[in-house]
């Protein structure tokens, strides 16, 4: 089987016509974990007037020398505070208070003596003190939050002090997963015969998708039974924009995903890329839909998942990029596999600003072994000419927090 360069795989995925215009409106507590579909602007200065930041009172920078300084009265927060402090005299003002005009500086209440209504000074400040000046946060026409990004708890405060009611979002690509192989059980199904397995696949897949912001769609797993695979893929392809499969790509005698896409009317994109694991993937398009299929192995399909399907929703979504990758350090030495780029389950680890790669814990085996990619495990690129690595080289680092 000639298989294509990891490479050359990634430029065909990314040359891929991707519909990515669709978005919704929606209420801002609605939108966490959705991806922006708008750049997020300020529509005016943060804050808009000079605000104090302790309970004092509002002075003269000057005035400080004075034996005493006559207090003019109470200035609450949100109060608009309209008297205007002059030479000897000051406002009380409190946490969050507009400053009155004519104060620069808010002496803490802890800093003076009152007595028959005026303050001394006990401990000086200096000049603007406790105030927050217009824009300290941020300057109307400042971009806060870039189109494509994640919507997390910060952005959701952030566009709460814009007065964002709604917000646009990217619609949520639909993408739907099948499992093939007679061997395989789903959740919750019971079974005497001793040589079936647990579906994983699908419940890996729908959750990764989902995570990178996309619907995903269980579709159920099928037996390795041509009739019925078919089926299963032409109903599932209905109502999603991408159809994602695992198992049946080999070249075993009952592997029949990769005959029945192509009579799906479908258009294979590549077969075969030179990645360990995942060498049997296919990729196919059916007018602006998509069709992956993966391989049955459970670190094979979740790997190629994240290679292969990430992008296209990335792209469906607005967003950049798909996940972040980093340049980081062998803390030991690596034995490379195989001649492909493979892609390995690693730790990593931040020390001083600079990351290191370990493998504590990480099984070596076959494509099965899921349980590598626990702990917060990250995912470690070797190309096809590199060999094995020595302590001390730089790798690129597939960073799965970032998905
Ligand atoms: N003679 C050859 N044999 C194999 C080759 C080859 O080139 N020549 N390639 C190997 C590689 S590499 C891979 S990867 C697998 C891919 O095979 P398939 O995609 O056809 O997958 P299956 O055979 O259906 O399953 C592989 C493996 O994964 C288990 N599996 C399947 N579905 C699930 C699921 N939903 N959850 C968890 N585990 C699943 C299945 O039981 C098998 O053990 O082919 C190699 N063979
Ligand atoms: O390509 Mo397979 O996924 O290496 O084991």
């Amino acid at each position: 089987m000639s298989l294509l360069s990891y490479e050359t795989s990634q430029n065909m995925l990314s040359l891929l016509k991707v519909n990515s215009s669709k978005t919704q409106n929606l209420p801002l507590s609605a939108s966490l974990g959705r991806i922006l579909a708008e750049d997020i602007v300020a529509k005016y200065n943060d804050p808009q007037f000079p605000t104090a930041s302790m309970d004092g009172y509002a002075i003269k920078y000057a005035d400080q020398d004075l034996e005493g300084i006559t207090i003019l009265g109470d200035n609450p927060a949100g109060k608009n505070e309209t008297r205007v402090v002059n030479k000897g005299e000051c406002i009380k003002t409190f946490t969050g208070s507009k400053m009155p005009e004519g104060a620069d500086t808010l002496i803490q209440i802890e800093n003076v003596s009152v007595n028959e209504g005026k303050i001394s000074i006990d401990e000086r400040v200096a000049l603007n003190s406790s105030v927050r000046p217009v824009g300290e946060g941020y300057k109307a026409g400042d971009v806060l939050i870039k189109k494509g990004t994640k919507i997390g708890f910060a952005e959701i405060g952030v566009m709460a002090a814009l007065n964002k009611v709604m917000v646009k979002v990217a619609l949520k690509p639909r993408v739907g997963v099948i499992s093939t192989g007679s061997e395989i059980l789903d959740l919750g199904e019971e079974s005497d015969n001793p040589a079936q397995i647990r579906s994983s696949n699908n419940y890996t897949l729908t959750a990764l998708f989902e995570q990178a912001g996309a619907e995903s769609l269980q579709l159920g797993t099928v037996g390795d039974d041509k009739d019925k695979i078919m089926q299963i893929f032409q109903d599932g392809l209905e109502g999603v924009d991408i159809l994602v499969s695992t198992g049946g790509v080999s070249v075993g005698d009952y592997d029949f995903v990769k005959d029945i896409v192509p009579r799906l009317g479908a258009e294979v994109v590549f077969k075969g890329v030179a990645i360990k694991p995942g060498r049997h993937i296919l990729v196919a398009q059916k007018e602006n839909k998509f069709i992956i299929a993966l391989p049955g192995f459970a670190y094979s399909s979740t790997v190629t998942a994240i290679l292969y399907a990430l992008p296209l929703v990335a792209k469906m979504l607005g967003r950049k990029e798909p996940y972040k990758i980093v340049e980081a350090k062998l803390a030991q030495a690596f034995k490379k596999r195989s001649k492909n780029t493979e892609f390995t389950a690693c730790n990593l680890v931040l020390e001083d600003g600079e990351y290191f790669v370990n493998f504590k814990g990480k099984k070596v085996g076959s494509s099965a072994i899921l349980t590598n990619m626990l702990n917060e495990s990250a995912l470690m690129i070797t190309g096809e000419e590199d060999d094995d690595l020595e302590e001390g080289t730089y790798v690129n680092v597939i960073l799965l927090e970032s998905i």
